[in-house]
C-alpha cells in the first residue's frame, strides 16, 4: 500500500485471491493459452502475483522488444530456479543470474556459435540431413526417431566431436534422459519448490514435494550428462585423438591459459552440457512442428516444392548457398516458428530495478514472461493467426506483407546463442525433405486418412503430441538421388 502511493499503478490483471494471488488460477500445463486469453482482456502487459512475487506477462512483440531488447540492461536477470539447481544444473547459463559468471559463459558459447563459425558446421548439418533422408527412405513412418537423431547428432558432433552411428550410442541415451527430465520438471521457476525452497527438505509424502522428489531422482542423470563427455574428451586429448569440438577447444584453453583468466572445469562442463540440452530438443521439436504443418497444409508443401524445383531442379540436393534464392521456403521456415513456437513461454527473465512502462509500474525482481505463443498469435499483426500460411509474409498483392515472428529465439542479452546453428538445421532439413519427399497423412486399416490433432505437450520445450504420417520419395529420380547421396563425414 505504501508503495502504491509513490509509483504509477501496476499493469492490469485478473482478480486474484488474497495472499496466494493468482497461484490457484494458473493451470499446471500450457499456461501460454491462458495468458493469451487473458491478454485479450487485460492488454499486452499484464500483472499477476504469486505469494507477493510480481509476474509480468508480455503478449505483444512491441512490449517484449521495448522492455527485453531495448531495456535489456534491466531485464536480463533470471529468477532462482531452485528445482533445476536441485537436479544438478548449477553451472548452466540458462539458470544463471545476470553477472560476471553469466557473461563468461555467454562469451564461451557465443564465440563458438557466431554466424561465421556456423558456416564451418554446415557440412555436418548437410551430412546429417542426408542421413535423415536415407533413414526416411528406409522407413517413412518412423519420423520422430529420425528427427531426434538428426538434432542430437549435430549437437554431439559440434559440442563433443563425437559422431553418432547408432541409436544405442551412449550420447543418444544421455540426451533422451536429459530431454525426459527437462520436459517433466514442471514450468521453470514456477513449481512449489521454486516458491518454497524449504520444501526440498520435506519428506516425499508432504504436499507440494512431488517435483523435489523428481529432481532428486534425476540428479544422477544430470551429473552423467556433464561427466561422461568430459571424461571421454579428456581421454581423447591425452591420447591425441580428440576431434575438433567445443569441449576440446575449451579444455585445451583451460590447460593453456593462466588459472586467473581461464574458465574452471565446472564452467566448461556446464557450458558443454547446456549445448546438449538446449540445442537438441528445441531443434527436434521445431522440425516435428514443420512436418505436422506440411501434413495438414499440402497446398503450401506443393508451393515450396515448386519453388525448389524451379530454382534447383531434380539433379542435386539443396545446399546452403541456395537459401537466398528460395524466398517461399524462407516463409515456410518462419511460419513454422510462428504457428506454434517450440518454446512457447520462452524462459522467464527477471527485472533488476523498478521501472515504468507506458505509465505502468514494473517492480524490481518481477518475473518477466514473454508469451511467445501469444505474441505470434497477435491478431493486430497476423491475419487468421491460427492458420499456417507462409504466404502471409510475401509483399502485397501476393501476400499480406506481415512481419517475420519476433521471439521464438528469445530476447535481449538472453537471446538464444544457438540461433544461427538452430536456424541452419531447420533450413537444411526443410529444403532437403521438400526437394525429395512428399509428406502425407497416414491411413488407417480401412484406407482412411488420419488427420493429426494439433496438440502440444507442456514444458520449456513443447512438442507436438505423437502423430502419424507417411513420408515417401517424390519420384524415382528423387529416390535415386537420396539413396546415392554422400554421407561420409567430411568435417
Ligand atoms: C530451433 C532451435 C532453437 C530454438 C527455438 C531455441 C529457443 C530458445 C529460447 C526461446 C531461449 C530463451 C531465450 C531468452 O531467455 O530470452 C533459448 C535460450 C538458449 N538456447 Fe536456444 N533455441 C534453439 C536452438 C539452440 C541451439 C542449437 C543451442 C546451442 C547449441 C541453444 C542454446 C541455448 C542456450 C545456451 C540458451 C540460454 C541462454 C541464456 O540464458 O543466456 N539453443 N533458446
Amino acid at each position: 500500500k505504501k508503495k502504491s502511493k509513490n509509483h504509477p499503478p501496476l499493469p492490469p490483471g485478473p482478480p486474484a485471491d488474497p495472499i496466494i494471488g493468482h497461484l490457484r488460477l494458473i493451470p499446471p500445463d500450457n499456461q501460454e493459452k491462458l495468458f493469451y486469453k487473458w491478454g485479450k482482456i487485460y492488454g499486452d502487459v499484464m500483472h499477476l502475483h504469486f505469494l507477493g512475487r510480481s509476474v509480468i506477462v508480455l503478449n505483444s512483440a512491441k512490449a517484449a522488444v521495448d522492455l527485453m531488447d531495448k531495456r535489456s540492461a534491466n531485464y536480463s536477470d533470471r529468477p532462482h530456479f531452485a528445482l533445476f539447481e536441485m537436479m544438478g544444473w548449477t553451472s548452466t547459463i540458462t539458470m544463471m543470474p545476470y553477472g560476471k559468471r553469466f557473461q563468461r559463459h555467454r562469451r564461451m558459447l557465443q564465440q563458438y556459435l557466431t554466424p561465421n563459425k556456423c558456416l564451418d558446421y554446415q557440412s555436418i548439418q548437410s551430412r546429417e540431413a542426408r542421413v535423415l533422408l536415407q533413414s526416411l527412405l528406409d522407413d517413412g513412418s518412423n519420423l520422430d526417431t529420425f528427427l531426434r537423431r538428426f538434432a542430437t547428432a549435430i549437437i554431439i558432433r559440434i559440442a563433443f566431436g563425437h559422431q553418432i552411428t547408432s541409436d544405442d550410442d551412449p550420447y543418444v541415451k544421455i540426451s533422451q534422459d536429459a530431454g525426459y527430465a527437462l520436459s517433466n520438471a514442471g514450468s521453470p521457476g514456477s513449481t512449489p519448490v521454486d516458491f518454497f525452497p524449504l520444501l526440498r527438505h520435506f519428506p516425499s509424502w508432504f504436499p507440494g514435494t512431488y517435483y523435489a522428489g523428481f529432481a532428486r531422482d534425476n540428479k544422477a542423470m544430470t551429473d552423467n550428462l556433464h561427466e561422461y563427455p568430459f571424461k571421454e574428451v579428456s581421454a581423447q586429448i591425452a591420447e591425441g585423438t580428440a576431434k575438433s569440438s567445443f569441449l576440446a577447444t575449451q579444455l585445451e584453453a583451460h590447460d593453456r591459459d593462466e588459472p586467473e583468466t581461464s574458465n574452471t572445469l565446472e564452467d566448461i562442463k556446464g557450458a558443454a552440457g547446456v549445448m546438449y540440452c538446449a540445442g537438441a530438443d528445441t531443434t527436434w521439436s521445431s522440425l516435428s512442428i514443420f512436418f505436422l504443418a506440411m501434413i495438414l497444409n499440402p497446398e503450401h508443401q506443393a508451393l515450396a516444392q515448386k519453388e525448389i524445383d524451379t530454382v534447383i531442379g531434380p539433379g542435386r540436393l539443396p545446399e546452403f548457398g541456395d537459401r537466398p534464392s528460395l524466398p517461399y521456403l524462407e516463409c515456410v521456415l518462419q511460419e513454422t516458428l510462428r504457428w506454434n513456437a517450440a518454446v512457447p513461454l520462452g524462459i522467464p527473465h527477471k527485472s533488476m530495478e523498478d521501472d515504468v512502462y507506458n505509465g505502468m509500474f514494473i517492480p524490481k525482481g518481477s518475473l518477466i514472461i514473454a508469451n511467445t505463443r501469444g505474441i505470434t498469435l497477435d491478431e493486430n499483426v497476423y491475419k487468421d493467426p491460427f492458420t499456417f500460411n507462409p504466404s502471409r509474409y510475401l509483399p502485397k498483392p501476393e501476400g499480406n506483407g506481415e512481419p517475420f515472428p519476433v521471439g521464438p529465439f528469445g530476447f535481449g542479452r538472453r537471446i538464444c546463442p544457438g540461433i544461427h546453428l538452430g536456424d541452419n538445421s531447420l533450413w537444411i532439413v526443410m529444403a532437403s525433405v521438400l526437394a525429395t519427399m512428399n509428406i502425407f497423412k497416414a491411413v488407417d486399416d480401412n484406407g482412411k486418412e488420419i488427420t493429426p490433432e494439433v496438440s502440444f505437450t507442456s514444458g520449456i520445450t513443447s512438442h507436438p503430441r505423437p502423430y502419424r504420417c507417411l513420408v515417401r520419395p517424390r519420384n524415382e529420380t528423387a529416390r535415386v538421388l537420396v539413396a546415392q547421396s554422400d554421407t561420409s563425414d567430411t568435417y
